[in-house]
């Protein structure tokens, strides 16, 4: 590799290390390359050798993946400790291929490498420098020291208190946005690390105002854990839940550049196996969806699913007439619902004690003695008539009818478009909150067409009432194999019959056909062994996974009944939650983490705050801070970590401001992102007046739901008033939409300023 000389003796020194990083990590490449290419090759005879060669090569993927991920800024740090010894910190690991295995790099999360997040000057942790290396394209481009014994403080880093790395953070503050988060590993502040590698065992909320880091803490917390308890979570997993899809295509790649695999990222929306639920719903509609009151309402609708018979039902058995009447069915119901097992899997127990009793009046027709009514059929007789009866596919279906198997979907749509039965199952409920439950019945859609995000957690509540995805979950997993059995078969068959069969008499018995080798269970069993699948993978089939640990991200947002979901997903209660109780936005959302968490967890949770805005400016931070005060007047308001001397500005428009913003927008002469926040009525004004100017790089037009979590290098945010005014949370819905900004931020308004930004300055 050739060195470039710089004139700075240790931005050289740095160079010669980081070409020794870089030549092992294109040896770890080749060699991983190598292998993958030999186990690709190989035949893998047997399931047993097939499965093996399935882990290899995902093993290898995954290692390569690593590889390319971390190529990027691949050392960053430098620790030189008072005792002398040298640390030098990237993204993974790397150790040497010499004899004594050096220690090239040590992974970010490795404890050895802990003091480069948390030493300062004040605590230096035996560190007596700490260096900053900057890279780019295999090339060293600058370094930057801090002496933390001994040295002079800098007069900024005083000015920050604890900011670490404080040069490298502002770069990568000031940076222009991609739309896709990046990874903060080489500046983690200490207040973040404390959060990431916290030990607790529980639930740990981090409440912090916006842009303190929440969701990078949330995503590093998820590497870290990983390295750290890789045996237990790689098996069971990570869940980590987002408010919307964009929001996780924006942090999507922020993980696999840590370098982990094996964690499900998923909206409420997306949770359910096989419902991706997109239809919307009004804010309304949300909220008594969301409302913890639908636990009874559901747990009522399943027991109208168990019902009695209005009058007598007469079948027939052997030619005598059967009544299945409301006694009978009562009975049996009586010792259905005493199993205490869910709806479908007390099924068999209902069947079976409506036939008992069917079987035993039955007898009492035709087996009474003419003399004295006693019965003349022996015990062994009526279970014969009740096995028989059993069987009989009138009589079965006749007596199911009165405790059918459900689908939670299909419960969801009856009850749902039915007046009547919302009616029986919401006692006590305004009409108001009724007509908001309903939807219209639309039997040309398919079950989960016009399902909604709120209706999620509600499929999820009836599955556990019905007991779906359980012994129905097994039964679909022998049809499935016996599916693969018959395929296994049929391909068998086609290999029998395209032998040469004019040739059969000549053929050489020596030469075996593969239906001499293999029977249809050997092959199916092979299929199955190559369909291996990640634990994300498995855990997004499986309604009843449970994972290792689960992170909430904008936690604030999730309703009670979305929350009863999650927490079937974690018995253990390993969480992560995150969000910040001022941008709550939705009306079934939460203001208060006690309230959440009370019923879970009673008071054993713990709270850390985070207190630093990296996002936003100062100059924007202080019209938002106004806002905070009006939702939540004793919460601290985050400080910024700079400003840029941009001042917010405000431009007043008669009229539709569709035309202003997307001027404004245009008009704007920072570099990245840029963003139009706007009402949720006036998107589709907004967004055709986008479209009408045909652009290459259009601004996006999003409403404050929808760019939650999200950031833009300039956001304009069209008539505040009109987002206040939109909901009961208005101004959360504005705080939120005024703190995306990471440089400059425009309001255009054809209505009145709220008074928190009465004095924003006009432009010039
Ligand atoms: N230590 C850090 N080093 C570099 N950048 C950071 C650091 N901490 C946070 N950031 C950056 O600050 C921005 C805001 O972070 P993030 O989105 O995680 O905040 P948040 O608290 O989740 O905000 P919100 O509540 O608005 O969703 C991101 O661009 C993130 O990369």
């Amino acid at each position: 590799m050739t060195t470039e000389i710089s004139a700075d003796p240790k931005v050289d020194e740095e160079q010669t290390h980081l070409d020794a990083v870089y030549a092992r990590l294109d040896r770890m490449r080749a060699t991983t390359r190598r292998r993958l290419d030999s186990t690709l090759r190989e035949a893998g005879d047997t399931p047993q050798a097939l499965s093996e060669r399935e882990s290899y090569e995902r093993l290898y993927t995954e290692d390569l993946a690593k590889f390319d991920a971390a190529e990027h800024n691949l050392y960053f740090g430098r620790l030189d400790l008072d005792s002398d010894e040298i640390r030098r910190i990237g993204r993974i690991g790397i150790l040497d291929d010499d004899a004594a295995d050096s220690t090239l790099l040590l992974d970010w999360r490795a404890p050895l490498a802990r003091p480069f997040y948390l030493a300062t000057p004040a605590a230096p942790e035996d560190v007596a420098r700490r260096r900053h290396i900057r890279t780019r394209s295999r090339h060293v481009r600058g370094v930057s020291d801090e002496h933390l014994i001994g040295g002079e403080i800098p007069a900024d880093v005083e000015a920050h208190g604890d900011v670490v790395n404080e040069s490298a953070l502002v770069a990568a503050l000031d940076a222009a946005r991609t739309g896709e988060m990046t990874d903060i590993v080489e500046t983690i502040q200490r207040e973040q690390d404390l959060i990431i590698r916290s030990t607790h065992r529980g639930v740990t909320v981090i409440q912090g105002g916006p842009g303190t880091g929440k969701t990078a803490v949330a995503l590093h917390r998820a590497a870290y854990l990983l390295y750290t308890h890789r045996d237990i979570l790689s098996r069971s997993g990570i869940l980590i839940i987002g408010p919307n899809p964009d929001f996780l295509n924006y942090i999507g790649q922020v993980l696999p550049s840590l370098g982990e695999s094996g964690v499900l990222l998923s909206t409420i929306a997306d949770l359910f196996p096989g419902v991706g639920a997109r239809a919307s719903e009004s804010r309304r509609t949300l909220a008594v969806k969301g409302d913890v009151r639908m636990v009874d309402v559901i747990k009522r609708a399943v027991r109208a699913r168990q019902s009695l018979p209005g009058s007598p039902e007469t079948v027939f058995f052997d030619g005598y007439p059967v009544t299945i009447d409301s006694t009978l069915v009562k009975a049996a119901r009586a010792k259905a619902r005493s199993t205490r097992r869910p709806h479908n899997l007390a099924q068999p127990a209902f069947i079976r004690a409506a036939m008992d009793e069917l079987a035993r009046a039955h007898a009492r027709t035709i087996g009474a003695s003419l003399l004295d009514g006693s019965q003349m059929l022996s015990a062994s007789d009526i279970a014969d008539i009740r096995d028989e009866m059993r069987a009989d596919p009138e009589i079965r279906r006749t007596v199911a009818r009165f405790w059918p198997l459900l689908t939670p979907q299909g419960m969801l749509r009856d009850l749902l478009s039915d007046p009547a039965a919302v009616r029986k199952a919401t006692p006590g409920w305004s009409d108001e909150d009724r007509t908001a439950l309903l939807r219209p019945h639309r039997p040309a859609l398919t079950d989960d067409a016009d399902l909604g995000p709120a209706d999620v957690p509600l499929l999820d509540e009836l599955a556990e009432l019905i007991g779906y995805g359980t012994e129905d979950a097994e039964n679909a997993e022998k049809a499935r194999w016996r599916r693969q059995l018959a395929e296994a078969q049929d391909a068998l068959d086609i290999l029998t019959g395209s032998a040469p069969q004019d040739l059969e008499d000549e053929l050489d018995p020596e030469i075996l056909m593969a239906y001499d080798l293999i029977d249809a269970e050997q092959l199916a069993a092979r299929q199955t062994e190559t369909r291996r699948l990640t634990t994300a993978e498995r855990a997004h089939g499986d309604r009843q996974w449970t994972f290792g640990h689960v992170i909430v991200d904008e936690a604030q947002e999730l309703s009670a009944m979305a929350w009863r979901m999650i927490m079937r997903r974690i018995p253990n209660r390993w969480m992560t939650i995150i969000g910040d109780t001022a941008q709550t936005g939705d009306l079934a959302g939460t203001t208060s983490w006690r309230e959440v968490l009370e019923p879970y967890v009673a008071d054993r949770w713990h709270l850390r705050e985070l207190s630093v805005n990296y996002r936003t400016p100062s100059e924007i931070t202080r019209y938002a801070n106004r806002v905070l005060t009006r939702i939540a007047p004793d919460q601290a308001a985050p400080t910024s970590l700079r400003s840029n001397g941009m001042q917010p500005v405000a431009i007043p428009v008669d009229g539709d401001p569709s035309t202003a913003a997307v001027d404004a927008a245009l008009g704007t002469d920072v570099a990245g992102l840029t963003a139009i926040i706007a009402p949720d009525a006036a998107v589709a004004a907004i967004s055709a007046a986008v479209e009408a100017r045909a652009l290459a790089d259009p601004p996006r037009v999003l409403t404050v739901s929808a760019c939650k979590g999200l950031e833009f290098d300039t956001t304009v945010v069209v008539d505040p008033g009109r987002l206040i005014d939109q909901s009961p949370r208005g101004h959360s819905d504005l705080y939120v939409a005024l703190t995306r900004a990471t440089q400059e931020l425009i309001v255009v308004h054809s209505d009145p300023l709220p008074p928190e930004l009465a004095d924003l300055p006009g432009r010039d």
